[in-house]
């Protein structure tokens, strides 16, 4: 399978040109407002209308209610919701019915006792984000720049395509790719000079990088392809 590489917390039409020079088959917006990436629904609707199909658009909410997800939908017209919250495997597939729009639920990880939801959320969600487990209280649920430990996820296989932020970053993106089966990688905070604030070389970078790292499983030398 092709490698996704999605640009999270794009906001804006620098880092949007940025992300989709770069070659990024997905851009994310955010709308939380206690990110450094919050974009509120006029503006995301403003951004987001000029991606014109050359990636795919996705909203980024934390725990929404109905009717922002309404307002979400109708201003932006997102290809993917991409929810990072505390949301149910019930919740994922009344959005995902509501909507009709493909829908990528976030799994928090530290430990391999945090992938015990990993069935009831494949069954119901089209896409599964592995992000690190943010620290209790933490301000916000992702776009930390915190990593988590890869291997947790080794021999992991929901039956549906699995995407893995958390602190990836131009120089470990590689790693990432190397460690174990991904589908896609998402960034955010890894791609910026400060909070919210996209770098176009470091998304360039990115992209090449992911792009061009050899993937898990890794050829055994010697062995035939
Ligand atoms: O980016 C944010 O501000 C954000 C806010 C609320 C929920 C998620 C958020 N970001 C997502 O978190 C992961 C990891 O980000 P990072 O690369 O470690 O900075 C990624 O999916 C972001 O889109």
């Amino acid at each position: 399978m092709a490698l996704d590489i999605k640009i999270c917390g794009v906001n804006t039409p620098d880092a949007l040109d940025a992300a989709l020079s770069a070659g990024a088959d997905l851009v994310g917006f955010v709308h939380f407002p206690r990110s450094p990436r919050h974009l509120a629904v006029s503006d995301m609707a403003r951004l987001a209308g000029t991606v014109g199909g050359r990636a795919a658009k996705v909203v980024l909410t934390v725990d929404p209610d109905d009717r922002l997800l309404r307002d979400l939908v109708e201003a932006v017209a997102p290809d993917l919701l991409q929810l990072h919250g505390a949301e149910t495997p019930e919740r994922v597939a009344a959005i995902r019915a509501m909507f009709g729009i493909a829908v990528m639920k976030v799994l928090p990880v530290r430990t391999h006792a945090d992938l015990a939801a990993v069935p009831a959320f494949a069954a119901v969600a089209d896409r599964l984000l592995f992000d690190a487990k943010p620290d209790p209280g933490a301000l916000l649920p992702g776009g930390n720049g915190r990593v988590f430990d890869w291997q947790v996820l080794h021999g992991l296989d929901p039956g549906r395509p699995i995407m893995l932020s958390g602190g990836l970053d131009p120089a470990n993106v590689a790693q990432a790719l190397a460690s174990v089966r991904l589908d896609g990688v998402d960034v955010s905070s890894g791609v910026e000079s400060a909070p919210g604030i996209k770098s176009p070389e470091k998304i360039l970078a990115f992209v090449r990088a992911a792009r061009t790292a050899p993937r898990f499983p890794l050829p055994v030398e010697g062995q035939a392809t």
